[in-house]
């Protein structure tokens, strides 16, 4: 009975130390880059964000489209006009978990792989690389989502270009008249000064540029980034072994854990 329960005991143990150590070694080889996609309505935000999904790795989209209040739950002002373009007209907690959930499992469309500097074949690790596109019109403003991204890039039109592009779509509701010049471009103006005196980290995007130049742009930028982020790994070694551990490190991989049994 004893002896049965001391095997068990061992066999949890071991089998805790093995997913122990196959969780660190996934979080070891999974890299996750979270790319803002900010700007002003009809700016280019998801034309330029399908074009990147096209050209980089495991690279997914979140649309803040998706996550606006039916319009019966959108505010209406004095005027009549629906206060759409506020972050009240919009389910942003929602968003920030769609994140999060992302960032934790991301989905995969293919593998990014990069072999580490090591000489010892059988412990070669593969790092997977997943990309995050959010792209929206009012991702900024919001603090909670402050914390989550790698890089954020903000589109910016001229007014009258601005007001050209919008009148030519329509949405659900479709703008009343006076609503570009009475809602969508004061609240575009605020947000964008709101942000101007907050952050500094912002790449602004000059929404007029031809779209082959924005998406050059924007991407050779994120290559960069990519490496940025991959130039940080680090690889860490178990083992039994001290000898042997001194000996990885000096092989290039930057922690060591010792276990002691
Ligand atoms: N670089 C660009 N130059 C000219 N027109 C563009 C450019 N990028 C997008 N467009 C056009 O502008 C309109 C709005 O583009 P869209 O990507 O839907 O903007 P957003 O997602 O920012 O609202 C579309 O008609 C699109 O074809
Ligand atoms: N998706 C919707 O339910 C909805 C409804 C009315 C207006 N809008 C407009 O969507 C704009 C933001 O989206 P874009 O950046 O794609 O233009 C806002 O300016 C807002 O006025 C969206």
């Amino acid at each position: 009975m004893l002896l049965s329960l001391l095997l068990n005991e061992e066999f949890s143990l071991a089998t805790i130390f093995d997913r122990e150590k196959e969780e660190l070694r996934r979080k070891q080889t999974m890299k996750v880059l979270v790319i803002g996609l900010g700007g002003v309505t009809n700016g280019g935000k998801t034309t330029l964000a399908k074009k990147l999904k096209k050209v980089l790795p495991n690279c997914d989209i979140i649309s803040q489209d998706d996550f606006f209040k039916p319009e019966s739950e959108v505010e209406t002002d004095e005027r009549g006009f629906k206060l759409y373009d506020v972050l009240d007209a919009l389910y942003m907690d929602d968003m920030v978990k769609s994140i999060r959930n992302w960032m934790k499992n991301p989905a995969s469309s293919g593998v990014v792989t990069e072999e580490p500097q090591n000489t010892c074949d059988n412990l070669k690790n593969t790092v997977h690389v997943y990309i995050l596109i959010v792209e929206g019109f009012l991702l900024y403003n919001y603090e909670p989502l402050n914390e989550l991204w790698n890089r954020r890039y903000f589109l910016t039109l001229p007014y009258e270009e601005c007001k050209r592009r919008r009148s030519t779509r329509v949405y659900q509701p479709a703008d009343t008249p006076g609503y570009f010049d009475g809602h969508v471009w004061p609240m575009y103006l605020k947000y964008k000064n709101e942000l101007e005196e907050n952050a500094s980290n912002v790449v602004y995007l000059d929404g007029t540029k031809s779209q082959e130049e924005l998406l050059s742009c924007v991407y050779s930028d994120i290559i960069q980034e990519l490496k940025k982020l991959r130039e940080g790994i680090s690889y860490i070694f178990i083992s039994q072994n001290k000898n042997q551990a001194t000996d990885m490190k000096s092989q290039g991989w930057t922690s060591l854990i010792m276990i002691e049994m």
